[in-house]
Order: structure tokens, then C-alpha cells, then sequence
């Protein structure tokens, strides 16, 4: 389904899966407060990285099972994020990986682990 209020990135998927960088400037309006940008989008762009690494690896539809972020520096909005995830393991049916967000300066802002499982094409929710 097109989504108009996505953040509209276009993941760059390198060696399979093996490694996805997104880029994304967030606007000012997914601020928290003070002109941060919300802890919430921050682990939005982790899991979309992470989810991409194991839908790549799979190359079939899959979810995300488990995601620890850790917050390291607050990130302004209006900025431009690079967010680089790398597959760390795969098993059968799950792909573990890693990812962190930085700023173009290379500050970190976040770090993320996932842990990605491979679903049908009928798994999604049917509409009420
Ligand atoms: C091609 C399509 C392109 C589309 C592009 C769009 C890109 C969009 C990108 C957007 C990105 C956004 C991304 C999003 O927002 S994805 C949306 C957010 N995620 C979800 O909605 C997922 C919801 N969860 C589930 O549906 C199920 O729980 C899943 C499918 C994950 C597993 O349900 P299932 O019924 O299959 O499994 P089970 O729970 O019975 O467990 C069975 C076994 O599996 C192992 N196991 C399970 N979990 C873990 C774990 N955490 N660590 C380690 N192991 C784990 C374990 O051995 C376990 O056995 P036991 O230990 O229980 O004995």
C-alpha cells in the first residue's frame, strides 16, 4: 500500500542484505520536545534498517521480533540521519542485526539490535 505519511526512504542494500544505509530527514513536527527529535522515529529508522537487512537476507516478507535501542545523543530535527545496518547472524528463521544512527559529522545519536522473522504474504491483518 502507497503511504503518503511514510518517511518515503529509499534503502541502498548492499552484498544481499548484508549491510542497508537509509538516509532521512525527519521534520520538525516528530520533534519531543525542545527541537529533539522523538525517541520513537529514532527506533522507527533502526527497525526500518534492520527490518530491510532481514527482508533482503530472507528475500521474502518478514517482521521485526525484538528491537533494543539505546539513545546516545539527541538528535535535532530538520537534519539529515544516516542510519547504517549490518547482519551480525542468520539462522533458519531469524536474522540478527545491528544498526546506529549518526549524524553527518559522525556523531552517534543511536544504536540498535534486531531480530527479524520471515512471514507469508497473507500474514498482514486484514482490515476491520
Ligand atoms: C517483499 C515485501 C517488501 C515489503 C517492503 C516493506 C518494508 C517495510 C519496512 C518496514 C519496517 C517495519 C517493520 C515492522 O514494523 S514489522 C511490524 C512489527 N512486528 C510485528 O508486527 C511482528 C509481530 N509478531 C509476530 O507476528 C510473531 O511474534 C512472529 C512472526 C515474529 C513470530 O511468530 P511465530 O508464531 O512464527 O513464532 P513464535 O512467537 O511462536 O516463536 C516460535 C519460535 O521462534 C523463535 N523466536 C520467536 N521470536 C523470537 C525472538 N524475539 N528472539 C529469538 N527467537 C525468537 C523462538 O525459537 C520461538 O520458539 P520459543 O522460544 O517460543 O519456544
Amino acid at each position: 500500500m502507497e503511504n503518503p505519511f511514510g518517511f518515503q526512504v529509499k534503502p541502498e542494500i548492499k552484498n544481499g542484505g548484508e549491510f542497508v544505509y537509509i538516509e532521512c530527514t525527519p521534520a520538525e513536527h516528530l520533534q519531543g520536545w525542545a527541537n529533539i527529535l522523538h525517541g520513537g522515529i529514532l527506533s522507527t529508522l533502526l527497525d526500518e534498517a534492520i527490518t530491510y537487512v532481514g527482508i533482503s537476507t530472507f528475500n521474502q516478507p518478514a517482521v521485526t521480533a525484538q528491537l533494543e535501542v539505546r539513545f546516545r545523543n539527541p538528535a535535532p530535527t530538520c537534519v539529515k540521519l544516516h542510519v547504517c545496518a549490518e547482519r551480525i547472524k542468520v539462522s533458519k528463521r531469524l536474522v540478527e542485526a545491528k544498526a546506529a544512527v549518526t549524524l553527518g559529522d559522525g556523531t552517534l545519536i543511536a544504536t540498535g539490535t534486531g531480530k527479524v522473522m520471515p512471514v507469508s504474504e497473507s500474514f498482514a491483518p486484514k482490515s476491520p
